[in-house]
């Protein structure tokens, strides 16, 4: 498979269950859901003009919407010459699930990394059976009833930023009509905004879900 690389680093993970996990981020190009919230914004459009190699994708000091076309045999030899340490790996995007993902699980895998995806629900999820599944659902945005519940059932764990009530309600509404009120719920506060964080605390020890709340932004690391 050909993916679109528009970031590779190796990091902590910031969110959800493997908050504080040395990880290697692989940022896939292109993201068709268009949430106004979004923090990656720049991996939405996939133009062939700003195709780069990628020692340049490596070489990235800012965030762009370059991207470089790698296999999944090129990306694990990408890896092991950056020398990177972390086990883990953490598939991301833009949306990750436009792409199967099954050959870049298995490529790793075998290789003796754990893999997790973190998608919104919006596309198919074609991972292996070892992938964590971290499904960020976007209510009523693009992708259809079936393809959400494929993805919510699929779910090893649910992330949802919230800024308001109304994201509360949505989030509840989606768990029931999924029966998924058994998962793992992560509530993530947008843009560490006080307001937004307070209100995912309060509803955190309500209904007993844990928080989420980007530790990379906090002590300014990728
Ligand atoms: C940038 S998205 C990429 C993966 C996929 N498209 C998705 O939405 O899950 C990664 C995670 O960041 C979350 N996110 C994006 N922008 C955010 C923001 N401004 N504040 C908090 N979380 C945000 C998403 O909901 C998702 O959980
Ligand atoms: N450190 C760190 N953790 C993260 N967890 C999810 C991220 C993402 O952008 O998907 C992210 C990210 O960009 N950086
Ligand atoms: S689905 Fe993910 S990458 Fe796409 S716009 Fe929403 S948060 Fe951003
Ligand atoms: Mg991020």
């Amino acid at each position: 498979m050909n993916y679109k690389i528009n970031e590779m680093f190796e990091t902590i993970q910031g969110e959800g269950s493997f908050t504080g996990q040395p990880s290697i981020f692989i940022r896939l190009q292109g993201c068709p859901v268009g949430c106004s919230w979004c923090d990656t914004k720049h991996t939405w459009d996939v133009e062939q003009s700003d195709e780069i190699a990628i020692v340049d994708v490596l070489a990235k000091t800012q965030e762009t919407s370059k991207w470089s076309a790698s296999s999944e045999e090129q990306l694990l030899d990408t890896v092991k010459a950056q020398g990177w340490q972390a086990k883990h790996i953490v598939i991301t995007g833009g949306e990750p699930c436009m792409y199967d993902l099954r050959p870049l699980c298995d490529t790793f895998e075998n290789a003796g990394y754990s893999i997790q995806v973190e998608t919104s629900g919006t596309f198919e999820v074609l991972v292996s059976d070892k992938c964590w599944v971290t499904v960020s659902p976007k209510i009523n945005m693009k992708g259809g009833l079936e393809v959400l519940a494929q993805a919510i059932d699929r779910a090893n764990e649910i992330k949802h930023p919230v800024a308001t009530e109304h994201h509360v309600d949505e989030l509840k509404a989606l768990l029931n009509q999924f029966n998924a009120n058994h998962k793992p719920v992560y509530l993530q506060p947008i843009s560490q905004k006080q307001r937004a964080t307070e209100l995912a605390i309060n509803t955190c020890i309500a209904n007993n879900w844990r928080l989420s709340i980007q530790v990379h932004k906090y002590i300014g690391i990728e």
